[in-house]
């Protein structure tokens, strides 16, 4: 027997605290689905899966299983089987006891052998049913948890985060054991996890959570080639989605440019639709995000159509054996999510008596300065974080690695690359804080890459796989789905 579970506006507020742990919270879970629930501690993932499991009461909205109102019915009612990190086996019972425990009370009176001995089979643990828990390891001991939860052969699997105690490769191989087990007895499965890597693995679905509120239900190859903010963007994917902060230069003269401050992107013409989309974005901030995979080391003459040419300087080159990560500056300002790194600190932070200007914004407009204090609520910009008043110009000290204060442009190709005078930046950009970072760009190249610290190599750009999220992190290109489109 599998169910489908449908959370529909749940919320749920712990005594004295002002904010709801989970905020009006909707999902539909179909039968035999393998749900993940994915975001950093403390969003609230394990609050959802107690909810569902009858151990949290529900403060608003409601709970159905099979379509019935259920945010009533006992836990025991639910026929539902949790499976904990901390999973608790009783250290004076054998594994088969500790299996055939539960049955105890479901299946009171009857024989428990044959069950037992069942899902002894399916995990594969039959040769360890007689010992104790002392006497098996961690793997072990969570296949028994496991075959606890297996044998009350329940309509729904709850599993909150059930193999973080276990090292990297008996994690690696226990997953797979899970998505087999739990896929062959096709029973709904609601899955909490923060590590992106295994939710991808294991879910049919992902449910990305950020302080409560759910961002995005897709596949997990959606979630990764159309996230829908800029949330979703940076926490789903390794290494994480390059987001660097921009402005849209769309001059009434035509052309359409990323400008990131040292240098530009040149949208090729005519212009797409969905970069036809972003004329509206014309001198607002805006977060581009590049996956590493989306630029490529290559000469201007080498371009695809849909690539366009960036520069920019190595700093550091990381060989993971099937591939390289290379580590660039290309002078622009990255954008981090707050609850997903701190900011770096700059060099400015840590001069004595630098102190960050009144107003924040400087000499902004109204406008731009409220643009500017959204775009900080959803991503903290690293400089101004810290920001000394405004000595933006300054060079960056390992961009000089070879003597070179960021990089330069390069023409041709089907999009141009420029150098942009630092005394022609927007007012926003020159007044938002002090030198730029190193490293603002990491390239997935084969292994064996021959660039060195400092070399300063061209780049290639796929705009197919550009996403552009707005001041509020949304994304805007690629378009969302329904979006009105420009004709
Ligand atoms: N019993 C409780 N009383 C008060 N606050 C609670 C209680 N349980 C959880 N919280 C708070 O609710 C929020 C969500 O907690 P929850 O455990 O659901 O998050 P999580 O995403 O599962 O985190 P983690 O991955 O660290 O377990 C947190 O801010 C947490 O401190």
């Amino acid at each position: 027997m599998t169910r489908a579970i449908t959370l529909h506006e749940v919320s749920k507020y712990y005594p004295k605290q002002p904010q709801p742990a989970v905020d009006r919270f909707s999902l539909d879970i179909a039968p035999g689905e393998f749900l993940v629930l994915l975001g950093p501690s403390g969003c609230g993932k394990s609050t959802v899966l107690r909810m569902i499991a009858g151990l949290e009461d529900i403060t608003t909205g409601e709970l159905l299983l099979d379509g019935e109102y259920s945010n009533d019915l006992a836990p025991g009612d639910r026929k539902m089987a949790m499976v904990f990190q901390n999973f608790a086996l009783y250290p004076s019972m054998t594994s088969r006891e500790n299996i055939g425990f539960p049955l105890r009370f479901e299946m009171p009176g009857a024989e428990h052998g044959p069950r037992v001995d069942e899902t002894a089979r399916i995990l594969g643990i039959e040769e360890i049913l007689d010992r104790y828990p002392g006497q098996l390891s961690g793997g072990e001991r969570q296949r028994v948890a496991m075959g606890r939860a297996i044998s009350r052969h329940p309509s729904v699997f709850l599993m909150d985060e059930p193999l973080s105690n276990l090292d990297a490769k008996l994690r690696a191989h226990l997953r797979a054991e899970i998505a087999r087990l739990t896929r062959g007895m096709g029973v709904t499965t609601v899955y909490v996890t923060h590590d992106q890597a295994e939710a991808m693995s294991l879910g049919d679905r992902v449910a990305i959570m950020r302080s409560g509120v759910l961002q995005q239900v897709s596949t997990p190859r959606e979630a990764y080639h159309l996230p829908e903010n800029v949330f979703v963007a940076a926490f789903v994917g390794t290494p994480r989605i390059n987001l660097l902060q921009a402005t849209v230069l769309a001059p009434l003269s035509g052309g359409m440019w990323i400008d990131f401050g040292r240098q530009r992107l040149g949208l090729p013409e005519p212009l797409s639709r969905d970069h036809q989309l972003l004329r509206i974005q014309q001198g607002r901030r805006i977060i581009v995000g590049l996956r590493s995979e989306a630029v490529r080391i290559a000469q201007p003459s080498q371009a695809q159509p849909g690539e366009v040419v960036l520069s920019g300087i190595v700093e550091h080159v990381e060989y993971q054996g099937h591939e390289s990560l290379v580590h660039l500056n290309t002078g622009s300002r990255p954008a981090v999510v707050p609850e997903l790194e701190a900011p770096r600190p700059t060099v400015a932070d840590t001069r004595p008596g630098t102190k960050r200007p009144a107003n924040g914004s400087g000499g902004l407009g109204k406008l731009a300065q409220k643009a500017a204090r959204r775009i900080q609520a959803t991503v903290m910009d690293r400089e101004s974080s810290g920001g000394s008043s405004g000595a933006h110009a300054a060079p960056h000290g390992a961009a000089g690695a070879n003597g070179q204060n960021g990089v330069n442009g390069h023409g041709g190709a089907n999009g141009a690359a420029h150098d942009t005078d630092q005394a022609n930046l927007p007012v926003a950009d020159r007044q938002d804080g002090p030198a730029m970072q190193t490293g603002d760009l990491v390239v997935r190249t084969g292994p064996d890459i021959r660039v060195r610290r400092g070399d300063r190599v061209p780049l290639l750009v796929d705009l197919a796989h550009l996403y552009v999220f707005d001041h509020t992190g949304t994304r805007i290109c690629p378009a969302p789905q329904g979006h009105a489109r420009l004709e």
